[in-house]
């Protein structure tokens, strides 16, 4: 399903300020693609793709999700957040099952569903715990399995892997990629992670902030599976770190005291594929 962003310009209006978060935001996703979208802390990100999601209503502009003009949330639509926000109450294959139910789906084709996704995650032994019996890892597993089983032809997550360790941050990349591929959806993903960003992507969305912009867009040509500690990954990672450090040292000027210095105490290592994170 593709995916047309029009125009589209954010503006919170809170008791003491406006914020003018998104400025003219024109995007357009492919049928399938895989997009990564990055950017230093408070560019707006999260509130495209939740007006992606049709989450946030944008003060201008449009989202056209195969040509038709999104009016709020949909079934088309799938989100995945940095929590899996999961059931405590309910058993794994309960909380898979949770969306399907509201969706009125009848209970055989439900359990159905919810093992063949577990199946795909790799957590059908798991079926009968709990949420408190999980890792991290498998927390956000199981919440991709629940995203999964409404066969929205769109998946947007922002910044799922975000809270995890590293290892298990490369094993749920290298899952995701193979899930991608296995179920050609079109997948919009929010990251600071650089690396994460150039593994997953066919294309890179690099934005600015104050207000949050497209900066710049990479196309990442590289063969699938990709390994984070490969020669080529590091290649475009370099490369679109050197554009993202204007844009986190801007912030940083803004939001940080006059005393602090860029040089003395920067936060930006060429090396680190982090960069904003925290700021
Ligand atoms: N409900 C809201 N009310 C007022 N301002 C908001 C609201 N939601 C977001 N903002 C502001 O909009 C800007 C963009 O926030 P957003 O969370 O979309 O950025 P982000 O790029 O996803 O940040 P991060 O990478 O830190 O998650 C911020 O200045 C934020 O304070």
């Amino acid at each position: 399903m593709s995916v047309v962003i029009n125009h589209i310009n954010k503006q919170f209006v809170t008791d003491h300020k406006t914020v003018h978060t998104l400025d003219d935001i024109n995007l357009e996703f492919k049928e399938g693609e895989f997009i990564c979208l990055l950017g230093p802390s408070g560019c707006g990100k999260s509130t495209l793709l939740n007006i992606i999601a049709g989450l946030e209503a944008a003060t201008a502009g449009n989202v056209l999700l195969q040509g038709k003009e999104i009016q709020g949330a949909g079934p088309d639509r799938a989100v995945m957040f940095q929590e899996a926000a999961l059931f405590p109450w309910l058993r794994v294959i309960d909380n898979v099952e949770f969306g399907m139910k509201l969706a009125g789906v009848p209970k055989q084709v439900r359990r159905e569903t919810a093992v063949k996704y577990l199946k795909m995650v790799h957590l059908t032994r798991f079926q009968d715990c709990f949420v408190h019996e999980l890792s991290g890892g498998m927390k956000q597993r199981v919440a991709l399995a629940r995203a999964l089983t409404l066969d929205s032809k769109v998946l947007l997550m922002d910044e799922p892997f975000a809270a995890l360790d590293s290892q298990t941050k490369n094993i749920l990349q290298a899952e995701l990629q193979r899930i991608w591929w296995e179920t050609k959806k079109t997948i919009l993903f929010v990251t600071h992670n650089v690396e994460e960003a150039v593994v997953l992507a066919d294309r890179v969305v690099v934005m600015s902030a104050n207000p949050g912009r497209i900066k710049k867009e990479f196309h990442i040509q590289l063969a699938r599976p990709r390994l984070p500690e490969s020669l080529d990954v590091s290649y475009f990672v370099t490369d679109i770190l050197r554009e993202l450090k204007e844009e986190v040292e801007k912030v940083a000027k803004a939001e940080f005291d006059s005393d602090w210095n860029i040089k003395k105490d920067t936060i930006l290592p060429d090396s680190d594929s982090n960069m904003g994170i925290g700021l």
